[in-house]
């Protein structure tokens, strides 16, 4: 059977016939001649029923983040500077549909000059553009299409507001032709558990209705395959999924090593199944598209919220881990030609200090009168003197245990040094692949790089854990690649002490780790360190 390949980047099996995203609208030749009137009138009605459309689909939306990013656009379908473009261009002669394409056009063009997050954004307006484009013209929203029974979807690459729309009972697979392991297809995916691949080329050239059966951790798509084959990858997932829900209680090897399986949240609505505690609570969702930070009552009130969901449990806190790829007005920040390398993460705390003393202030007035066990870690650490000065601001807002993600090389080349000036390390994978391999997250292309196997990356977390045993302080890992069931027997078998995730993921990485013992997870590092290639480091692991 043919097999098309592209990266895998949300595991799990499926099959069905394939259905592609519906086409974006085609905009019909320019008129010579508008009533200026009329045309601003089809715009605005368009632009009143995207914003209902999108809040809508932000209000069903199963996943927060999916949500904020809907409700981001539509701030920026009603963003005053567009509105007024559009109604200019009109006066100038253009109907309402040309308008709002020249204009976002111009929208576009400043983002992806911007570059980091902005550039990032730009594919939103892409999206933002056919929708209003299609309200205009009177022609069904584009997107997700719904044939009445479930189906693999297809596209180029998904849009925001199609994939918060997914619903996983129709949708059995999703493979696009675009995108990388960190877009928001490929996040989005994995919190709403359905397998996907995506950069699989030659994906959009099958016609809808070709059954195909696609693996989401190998990254294969198989097409022209038979029905009964289609039934019997489905029997068999289903049958996987249940026995991974079946699977409770802390994590444990096969000899009853413990390694904590632990959530990857952004506010307590993510908070589903029985997890050990939080691993990772990124904070920033309360911060994004302000203009002040959030008042300290809206902060203890978020906290307390995830804390009293926990009680007696472990919650890591992370601070506001923002910069210019994520830019907040209040951060005063000045456009930086290289975000990614710049001000961002704990460093901006230099910029606006009182910004991280009032969040921590915050995160102990929470934490009074509940029993959830607080830690806070800060990100983008790079030195041990950051490290200490850090836990120093913890300590005097009257917060006990203090750490810090491992995301930048000096920090884990260092690891025994940072450690001695907080309580525990946990290692940030996404951000320490890119800065590793001077490879951009977000870039697809880049992707073989990115790939946790990597023995570079492999060797620093390494060193991480080796410093965490000899200092007798915990290090645990919260990138994505936690999540992968198979590499986090490596790092159990590195001395690894916790594996944080999304925690649709835990389940597997959970059974994963009940089936083999602390000497077989050992013996997978060992083969994983001493491999050349990411693909050598998966097979050695394997065999070992
Ligand atoms: C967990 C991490 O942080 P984020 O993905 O939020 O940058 C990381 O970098 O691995
Ligand atoms: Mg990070």
């Amino acid at each position: 059977m043919p097999e098309l390949r592209g990266i895998g980047v949300s595991p799990g099996s499926a099959a069905g016939p394939v259905r592609r995203l519906a086409p974006p609208p085609a905009l019909p030749p320019r008129p010579a001649v508008i009533r200026a009137a009329d045309e601003k009138a089809a715009f605005r009605a368009a632009v009143a029923s995207v914003a209902t459309d999108l809040t809508r689909r932000a209000d069903a939306a199963r996943d927060e983040a999916a949500a904020e990013v809907l409700r981001a656009q539509v701030l920026m379908a009603e963003d005053e500077t567009l509105v007024g473009a559009v109604l200019e261009l009109v006066d100038a002669g253009a109907a309402a549909p040309h308008a709002v394409t020249d204009a976002l056009a111009v929208h576009r063009a400043a983002f992806e000059a911007a570059g980091g997050y902005l550039a990032e954004r730009a594919g939103d307006l892409d999206d933002l553009r056919d929708r209003i484009v299609a309200a205009c013209l009177g022609l069904p929203m584009p997107g997700v299409p719904d044939p009445g029974h479930p189906f693999v979807l297809v596209a180029r690459d998904l849009a925001p507001a199609d994939t918060a729309g997914l619903d996983p009972a129709t949708v059995l697979g999703l493979v696009t032709a675009e995108g990388g392991p960190t877009s928001h297809t490929a996040i989005l995916a994995r919190a709403l558990g359905i397998p996907a691949v995506v950069r699989c080329a030659g994906i959009l050239d099958l016609p809808d209705g070709t059954l195909v059966s696609l693996d989401g951790a190998a990254g294969a798509v198989e097409t022209g395959i038979s029905a009964g084959t289609a039934g019997g990858v489905n029997t068999a997932e289903v049958a996987a999924r249940t026995r991974r829900a079946a699977s409770t209680g802390p994590g444990r090897t096969a000899d009853g090593h413990p390694v904590a399986l632990l959530a990857n949240i952004g506010s307590a609505k993510d908070l589903t199944g029985d997890v050990e505690g939080v691993g990772l609570f990124r904070t920033e969702l309360l911060y994004l598209g302000r203009t002040a930070p959030p008042p300290r009552a809206e902060q203890v009130a978020a906290y307390r919220s995830v804390f009293a969901a926990l009680p007696g449990r472990r919650v890591v806190v992370r601070t506001l881990d923002a910069g210019a790829d994520k830019p907040l007005p209040f951060l005063r920040l000045a456009g930086e030609p290289n975000p990614a390398l710049g001000i961002r993460g704990l460093r901006a705390a230099r910029q606006a200090p009182d910004v991280l003393s009032t969040q921590l202030s915050a995160i102990a007035e929470a934490a009074e009168g509940t029993s959830a066990d607080v830690w806070v870690m800060a990100p983008m650490v790079a030195t041990p003197a950051e490290a200490a000065d850090f836990a120093a601001s913890c300590r005097s807002a009257g917060l006990r245990t203090a750490g810090v993600m491992i995301e930048v090389p000096a920090a884990a080349l260092r690891a025994g040094a940072v450690l001695r000036g907080v309580d525990f390390l946990s290692v940030g994978t996404n951000d320490l692949s890119q800065y590793t391999f001077a490879a951009d997250r977000t870039c697809g292309d880049l992707a073989e790089l990115l790939d946790p196997w990597q023995p570079a990356l492999i060797s620093l977390i390494a060193a991480c854990a080796t410093a965490g045993a000899g200092a007798g302080k915990p290090v645990g890992v919260c990138g994505e690649s936690a999540a992968d069931p198979h590499f986090a027997l490596v790092l159990a078998g590195l001395g690894i002490a916790s594996l944080s995730m999304a925690p649709r993921s835990i389940p597997a990485v959970r059974q994963s780790l009940a089936a083999h013992t602390l000497d077989e997870c050992r013996r997978m590092a060992e083969a994983a360190l001493a491999a050349d290639t990411a693909k050598a480091a998966r097979a050695a692991a394997r065999r070992a």
